[in-house]
């Protein structure tokens, strides 16, 4: 899409949520440096007039910025030479009963830009495309039924002449697709399907590859037991990123439903998965599992990163991928090769390895410790100790990449879980968990549940880790000014060297920081933004107002110490370096 390649490769405007296609979440700004962001100081504040938590970040193109909230999703158009004032506001009408069926916070992931176009995706799964210079509605189409519990958190994305558009509820049997819409007029282009027969999946199966070998017929199907496939989750309430010259999108599914992994035996294909798909026509060119009969909840859905690499003295077009299960994989994104899968946290102990010989029919797959399985350990028996907890060595919150230090700069989880699956029936639109869970700091860590680390995805390694209190629940932005910037849950905006990971900057924030910084430049200078506003699922206990610690799927007990540091809140504050 030409409208989105121009305006995310204007570095002054911070156009995607992602920053780019490729989802590195880079800025070429360079005024405020690793030498000078120590001088950094609030210019200017937004209150959303919202609370609960604010993930996502303002978009910024031309002299407009674009502030979105949490449920029920107002939108501000804020004039930049004028002191932010109100251009125009949309205020959608939902019905509040979505609420209910949200099951990790009333969180969206923010708005998206092109054609003169910004396009707001509700939580009741309304896909609004709004003129960005008046705010009218140009179309609206309503993707799922909340009733169902199909709802949406994620932001979407504009590729060519269609926007995609995913679909939350894994946690109420909502069967995930992924759905294309014209954006000339909001009509469906195409649906896929992450589970069912190859037709719905759009899969080729001489021709969709998996590690090498076409995917064959009926992949999805015969990995399921009877029909459960039609309640097996997979949603796709991540990230899409993708690639212009390869003309292919890339992007997650999630979780199997239900937690329970004796209700649902078998691979539960394609859950878990990265899809590589045709842009165009929706068809699958490959896919790779990750975490085959998830027994843990370790959704697939993390951002893909597209980035070219040297290994072994050959350019690569890799793909890189910081999953929930606390594997990194490093994958050739043209043809799926799976080249690298590393922990990116010590603790992780429910997999040894990734298996990486091709010859051996183990190929690719984790190699699952039994004292963790809980599916080996069965039903109603409660696995204690697993590593990482539920939400992963790290969920949504997406990681930058900075191509002068050739580094990936990670916010991270380091909590660990007990796990108690239990026998569940499907009645739709109520939860279809299955699962009790408690959440707790990983044994014999720094004392914190997070860690905000530096990553090399070539050798696989971390080449440096700030430890932290609570988990890393924001989204990182690295800059040409070699400085990488994140959010902490207590709410300080945090500036580190980008080669050292030294400390250099930090300001507590009005409350928990969940949203994604972003920068852009007006009037000739380099500006910071970030919305603060506690919550989303590590939040929960303090967004949803809720004590009992195995509520909020578990997060309550485990983040219950958050209430001494923040409360609710929901601001946007804006850094500058005063003249
Ligand atoms: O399976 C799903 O459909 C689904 C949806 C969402 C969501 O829409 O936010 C989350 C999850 N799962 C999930 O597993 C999870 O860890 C999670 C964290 C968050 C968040 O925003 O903090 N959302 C979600």
């Amino acid at each position: 899409n030409d409208s989105v390649l121009a305006a995310t490769g204007d570095s002054k405007q911070w156009a995607a949520q992602l920053g780019d296609y490729a989802g590195t979440r880079y800025s070429e700004l360079d005024q405020i440096t690793n030498e000078n962001v120590g001088d950094l100081q609030v210019a200017w504040t937004f209150s959303t007039g919202v609370l609960r938590g604010h993930e996502g970040a303002p978009l910024v193109i031309g002299d407009v910025m674009y502030v979105h909230t949490p449920f029920p999703n107002n939108v501000y158009a804020l004039d930049l030479n004028n002191d932010g004032k109100i251009l125009w506001r949309y205020t959608p009408q939902q019905d509040a009963d979505v609420i209910g069926v949200m099951c990790c916070d009333t969180v969206y992931r923010g708005l998206a830009y092109s054609d003169d176009t910004i396009f707001l995706h509700q939580a009741d799964t309304t896909l609004v495309a709004l003129d960005a210079t008046t705010g009218d509605v140009k179309w609206s189409v309503v993707n799922g039924d909340p009733a169902k519990g199909e709802t949406n958190t994620a932001t979407v994305l504009p590729v060519n002449d269609k926007v995609l558009v995913g679909i939350s509820g894994g946690e109420y049997g909502v069967r995930g697709h992924l759905t294309a819409y014209n954006i000339a007029d909001g009509s469906m282009a195409w649906r896929a399907y992450s589970t069912g027969p190859d037709e719905d999946m759009l899969v080729d199966p001489e021709n969709t590859m998996v590690l090498g070998k076409p995917v064959g017929a009926n992949s999805s199907l015969d990995s399921w037991e009877g029909d459960q496939w039609q309640i097996g989750g997979g949603t796709t309430w991540g990230w899409t990123t993708y690639d212009p010259d390869l003309n292919l999108i890339y992007y997650g599914t999630g979780n199997p439903s239900t937690w329970n992994p004796a209700q649902r035996p078998g691979d539960n294909k394609w859950s878990m998965t990265i899809m590589a798909r045709d842009a165009d026509t929706g068809v699958a060119k490959w896919m790779y599992q990750k975490t085959p009969h998830d027994e843990w909840d370790f959704d697939g859905v993390n951002e893909n990163i597209l980035v070219d690499q040297e290994i072994d003295g050959t350019m690569r077009k890799l793909l890189v991928n910081f999953d929930r299960n606390g594997f990194a994989y490093t994958l050739d994104r043209e043809t799926g090769e799976l080249l690298v899968a590393e922990k990116y946290d010590p603790a992780v102990n429910w997999a040894t390895h990734v298996e990486m010989d091709p010859a051996s029919d183990q190929y690719g797959r984790p190699q699952v410790v039994a004292e963790y399985s809980t599916a080996q350990n069965g039903e109603d028996v409660n696995t204690t100790g697993i590593c990482p907890a539920a939400l992963g060595t790290k969920d949504q919150q997406p990681s930058t990449y900075s191509p002068k230090t050739g580094l990936f700069y990670v916010p991270t989880n380091h909590v660990c879980m007990d796990y108690e699956p239990f026998r569940v029936s499907y009645s739709a639109g109520q939860p279809y968990v299955g699962a009790t869970l408690s959440m707790f700091p990983a044994p014999g860590s720094h004392g914190g549940m997070g860690n905000f680390i530096a990553w090399d995805a070539v050798a696989g390694e971390i080449k440096w880790s700030l430890p932290e209190q609570f988990s890393v629940w924001s989204g990182a932005m690295a800059t040409a000014g070699d400085v990488v910037f994140y959010g902490t849950l207590e709410g300080y905006l945090k500036a580190v060297d980008a080669e050292t990971g030294e400390e250099l900057y930090k300001f507590k924030t009005p409350s928990g920081i969940i949203g994604y910084v972003m920068t852009y430049e007006h009037g000739g200078k380099q500006y910071i933004g970030v919305l603060s506003g506690v919550g989303g699922w590590a939040g929960i206990g303090l967004a949803a107002g809720l004590t009992n610690a195995n509520d909020g799927l578990g997060a309550v007990g485990g983040y219950a110490a958050l209430s001494d540091y923040t409360a609710l809140g929901g601001q946007l504050t804006v850094f500058a370096i005063p003249d």
